[in-house]
């Protein structure tokens, strides 16, 4: 049966998550399909900021580190972050970027398997994965090899002298999402450590890091946690790692006791060694918030959601756009994506920049991907028809083609 405008209506009657769409500030005509590079604000945002600033920091002043527990706030959302991701309480700390806490928890990985050389990691992994395990062989004096691989091949790929497996739960350009729980089980049985990315899985998908026995992760804040943009990371380390492991940078905060100003370093107790410097109160606040809000939203309804969003934006395409140069790039299987999914077009780029200028925003990424995410909190089934109606007419029309959508902009 073809999608119409009235059927995917009758599913937002039916959509149990739908009240969630209200917390968030979305600026009227725009369908937003890019929740997964940068989550919207949700509306109890400014508030909880403006509290901050001028409760807290205005009227606390420095008292605020104990009286509002700012200290304890990297492992308080770190806790709750682990409710996300299937991990106990005391194994997650919010810090840093997620560049810089790959480069923490790479690092950590190869001081725990000093007589092995290979990081094996996947071809088209994200490029800051592929650079910080690049950097970190550097500084180590090139002594590892970095082996990129396609997915298919990574379980054959490991050998006796593979140290970490570095990889993306769900791919940033196909959407394509591993099986965490078997391919963790493979490594180990080659007593490989896995580092899991899972800057595109928390609060999207079912991540299940204690029942998959993940050794290490790295997530980000600002997309699916909508955390706002540069919100902070968060990293996790499995409790039966946390007393042997080795960070390569030790700082204050990380120390067992920081207000003792030792000259030497001795480590905190459990995941509050991986701490280095001051946290970004404000911007701990606000992720708390995009947390909070996850927190709520049952993550079975999410996941059915954001595959139905997915399945019916694949034939919805097929319905109103075939014979348009579009290709599939997510896997069709729902059960073997992400949240997002994309298609190739030879002119991708002044496609989506013609999207955008009718407020259907997704995003394009190199060579040829136009990458639609879909966020269940936010996203009416009938947007769908929306963004499909938009994408169509682009394409028939051949608006595209004009010179204003193909000069190309900084950020993509
Ligand atoms: C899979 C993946 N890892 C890491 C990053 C980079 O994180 P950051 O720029 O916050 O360090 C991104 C996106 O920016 C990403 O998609
Ligand atoms: N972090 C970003 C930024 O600072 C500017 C623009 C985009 C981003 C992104 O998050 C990109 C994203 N990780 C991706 O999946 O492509």
């Amino acid at each position: 049966m073809a999608w119409t405008l009235a059927r995917l209506e009758a599913l937002d009657r039916e959509d149990g998550l739908s009240a969630f769409r209200d917390e968030f500030r979305l600026p009227e005509g725009v369908v937003y399909l890019d929740g997964n590079s940068l989550g919207p604000l949700p509306r109890g945002t400014p508030g909880r900021i403006a509290a901050v600033l001028e409760q807290e920091w205005g009227d606390g002043l420095i008292r605020s580190w104990n009286d509002a527990d700012w200290i304890g706030l990297p492992a308080r959302v770190g806790d709750q972050i682990a409710g996300l991701v299937g991990a106990p309480a005391g194994s997650v700390l919010v810090a840093d970027s997620t560049s810089v806490n790959l480069f923490k928890l790479l690092a950590a990985g190869l001081a725990l398997r000093p007589e092995r050389t290979v990081i094996l990691t996947e071809d088209g992994n994200f490029p800051t994965d592929l650079y910080v395990a690049q950097g970190l062989a550097r500084h180590l004096g090139d002594r590892h090899t970095i082996r990129n691989l396609p997915p298919e091949a990574l379980v054959s790929a490991l050998r006796p002298d593979v140290a970490v497996l570095l990889l993306t739960h769900v791919n940033y350009r196909t959407g394509a999402l591993h099986d965490m729980a078997a391919l963790t089980g493979a490594a180990h049985r080659n007593g490989t450590l896995v580092l899991w990315d899972l800057a595109h899985s928390a609060g999207a998908v079912p991540v299940d890091l204690a029942g998959c026995d993940a050794d290490f992760a790295v997530g980000c804040g600002y997309k699916f946690l909508n955390g706002g943009p540069g919100a902070p990371s968060f990293l996790y380390v499995a409790p039966r790692l946390q007393a042997g492991i080795r960070y390569p940078i030790t700082g204050w905060l990380g120390h067992a006791e920081p207000f003792g100003f030792h000259a030497d370093f001795w480590p905190a107790a459990g995941i509050g060694a991986a701490a280095i410097g001051t946290p970004s109160i404000l911007a701990l606040a606000a992720l708390q918030v995009g947390v909070e809000i996850a927190l709520r939203a049952p993550m079975r309804a999410v996941r059915e959601k954001s595959c139905r969003l997915g399945d019916i934006l694949i034939e919805l395409v097929a319905q109103e756009c075939p014979d348009r140069q579009l290709a599939l790039a997510t896997p069709r299987e729902a059960a073997h994506r992400g949240s997002q999914v994309s298609f190739r077009h030879p002119d991708a780029y002044p496609v989506m920049q013609a999207l955008i200028a009718h407020g259907v925003i997704g995003d394009f990424r190199t060579p040829d991907i136009l990458r639609f995410g879909l966020t269940p909190l936010t996203i009416r089934y009938a947007d769908l028809w929306r963004a499909v109606s938009v994408l169509r007419d682009v394409l028939e029309s051949g608006e595209w083609r004009r010179e204003v959508h193909r000069a190309r902009r900084l950020v993509t």
